[in-house]
């Protein structure tokens, strides 16, 4: 696949990730839209922070099925259903971070809601501290399709944006392109880190 720009730009938000430690023991896992039909997706089981090129996968978005035969993420069927529910979604990205863990297990309802935060404005469309942002957080699952039906069901009734997290798992989130995608990523793992810290001071 030569001259790919997108595919450039995910690479070096893997190494990206890598340096940040948000993807420990090859947790994690990204991917960029080609077109309507296929994603590329980074293949299962290796350390997201030193991927090359050769290490993403097509898969078609409609059906999960990997013309190659090659082994894309666990985690494919939730990167598809993004780009299924969101056409203008570019980019996929998913980190096991300490604060998304942490807090997604602190956090017992369905939502972390988020306000007060000059950097919610990193994300898209959000123009002011004084919004509450509610990021879905949804109980992990080993079986993918059912979370990903689970997934699928919320946003048939709140609509998603941005990200969600998996409790005691991670962040998924996703962006126009892989800028935005980056973007939303560092805004929201700022923004975890913050709320983590002022639960933990409030708490005293
Ligand atoms: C190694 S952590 C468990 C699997 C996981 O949650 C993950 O993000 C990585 O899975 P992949 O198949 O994408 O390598
Ligand atoms: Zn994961």
């Amino acid at each position: 696949m030569t001259d790919f720009l997108p595919l450039e730009q995910l690479v070096a938000a893997c190494h990206w990730i890598g340096a940040k430690g948000w993807a420990p023991a090859t947790g994690g896992n990204m991917s960029v839209r080609q077109d309507d039909e296929y994603c590329l997706l980074s293949a299962s089981g290796k350390d997201k922070g030193r991927l090359t090129r050769d290490d993403f996968i097509q898969v078609e978005i409609a059906t999960n099925a990997v013309p190659s035969g090659r082994k894309p993420s666990a985690e494919t069927g939730l990167h598809t259903l993004i780009y299924r529910l969101f056409p203008q979604a570019g980019a996929v990205l998913h980190t096991h971070t300490v604060n998304s863990t942490v807090l997604s297990r602190v956090e017992k309802g369905s939502a972390l809601l988020l306000s007060g935060y000059e950097m919610q404005k990193t994300l898209a469309g959000q123009e002011t501290h004084l919004n509450t942002v509610a990021i879905p957080l949804f109980d992990n699952d080993q079986d993918i399709d059912a979370l990903a039906e689970r997934i699928a069901a919320f946003s048939r009734e709140t609509p998603l944006r941005y990200g969600f997290l998996l409790r005691g798992h991670g962040l998924t989130c996703w962006g126009k392109d892989v800028n935005e995608a980056r973007r939303h990523l560092e805004g929201l793992e700022f923004l975890f880190e913050c709320e983590l810290q002022r639960r933990l001071l409030e708490a005293r």
